[in-house]
């Protein structure tokens, strides 16, 4: 598993190919000498030596890497996070044997992750890693998804809208019987959406990264988000390699120097990280973290499912003026099914909005969009 905090080492974690060390164990690095500076944008001037660069990369001096270096595993610094979501960090393993060691997991986010590391370590083992990095390489360029969440939101006066190609949820089981991804996609750009996010997990959405490549070669111009329990490098490129534009990266379940290192990686291939957030603690981590430029707020709990349009007020309130003054975009995320809804959201100061549920229940999802926003959106 290639995620910053079990990667070999973190100083050549852009290598093609770089083994993935088994398990989630502390391990000892050589990057633990570097000292601590203040962050300085990672360019070697004239008069810079290599190591006083990298002394001040913001991800390479980072607290949990040090505390990593000091024999805390990667759930305990995840807890000192505030972070619930444990990783078993046992691919090979089966569920049960995993249920032995930790018990039953906590939450649906906890099982959804938990089997998320098994295939993962599946997906690696049929592509190794220097493959769909070189895949992704080959890929298309990406699209701008930022860009025209942007310009959507200046050029209707209502939030950008992300529409959801959701076939199924864990908490609303089968949305749509009768799933055209393609159809449902063509649908929401020609009303309007700034951009598509498509479910790619199986077990749980009955989403498909076949979804996506089709999707992309549709013709459809909107930029596309790869909805994905992201945990590796290896989902980022693979992703890549298959059309996405985007991708979520989950506060509640990334450390923040997981969440540094999958924004470095998004950096390197063009694209957007969406990261995530559902309440104080993950909204206050992330602003601390440099390069965030989209921030999800979901109005619902992904371990208890309860949905509160309230919460995306709230964490604006109190953290709207520090997200202005970064120029950082937010994405009010779920749970909204009228104009009244996404009227609430704007107020509260978001630009654009994730929707499925509402859209894709509709017989018509695309003239649904109109539905949604009182008004028809143009591109
Ligand atoms: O939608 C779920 O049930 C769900 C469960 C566990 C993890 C994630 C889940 N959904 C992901 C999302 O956040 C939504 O798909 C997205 O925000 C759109 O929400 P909605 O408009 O309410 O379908």
């Amino acid at each position: 598993m290639e995620s910053a905090l079990v990667s070999r080492s973190v100083g050549s974690s852009f290598a093609a190919g770089a083994a993935a060390p088994r398990g989630c164990l502390p391990r000892p690095s050589r990057v633990a000498t570097l000292s601590r500076a203040p962050a300085r944008p990672l360019r070697a001037g004239p008069k810079d030596s290599i190591l006083e660069v990298l002394a001040q990369d913001d991800m390479l001096n980072a607290a949990e890497l040090v505390q990593w270096e000091n024999g805390k595993s990667v759930n305990s610094i995840a807890a000192s996070q505030g972070i619930r979501i444990r990783r078993h960090c046992r691919p090979t393993a089966s569920l049960k044997e995993i249920e032995e060691e930790l018990g039953a997991p906590h939450n649906i986010l906890e099982k959804i992750i938990w089997d998320k590391e098994i295939e993962v370590a599946e997906g690696l083992a049929k592509k190794p890693l220097k493959e769909v990095m070189e895949a992704a390489a080959k890929a298309p360029p990406s699209r701008d998804f930022y860009g025209a969440l942007e310009a959507a939101y200046k050029r209707n006066g209502v939030p950008a809208l992300i529409a959801e190609v959701k076939k199924a949820s864990p908490s609303r089981g089968l949305l749509r019987e009768n799933f055209n991804p393609v159809e449902i996609a063509k649908a929401y750009e020609k009303n309007g959406a700034a951009c598509l996010s498509i479910l790619t997990d199986e077990k749980y959405f009955q989403g498909s990264f076949e979804n996506l490549e089709k999707v992309r070669a549709s013709g459809v111009k909107c930029p596309l988000l790869c909805k994905e329990f992201v945990i590796d490098k290896w989902q980022i490129y693979n992703a890549r390699s298959k059309g996405a534009d985007a991708v979520l990266l989950i506060a509640a379940v990334l450390p923040d120097l997981d969440i540094k290192y999958f924004l470095r990686i998004c950096k390197e291939l063009g694209m957007t990280a969406l990261i995530e957030v559902h309440d104080e603690r993950e909204m206050e981590r992330v602003l601390n973290i440099n390069g965030v430029k989209l921030i999800g707020i979901n109005n619902r709990s992904l371990e208890t499912f309860v949905v509160d349009t309230a919460n995306t007020k709230m964490l604006l309130e109190k953290h709207g003026d520090s997200i202005r003054e970064k120029g950082i975009l937010v994405v009010g995320e779920s749970g909204l099914f009228t104009p009244d809804d996404v009227a609430y959201v704007q107020n509260a100061g978001v630009s654009a909005v994730l929707v499925g549920e509402s859209l894709v229940k509709q017989e018509d999802p695309g003239r649904a969009i109109a539905g949604l926003f009182g008004k028809e959106l143009v591109h």
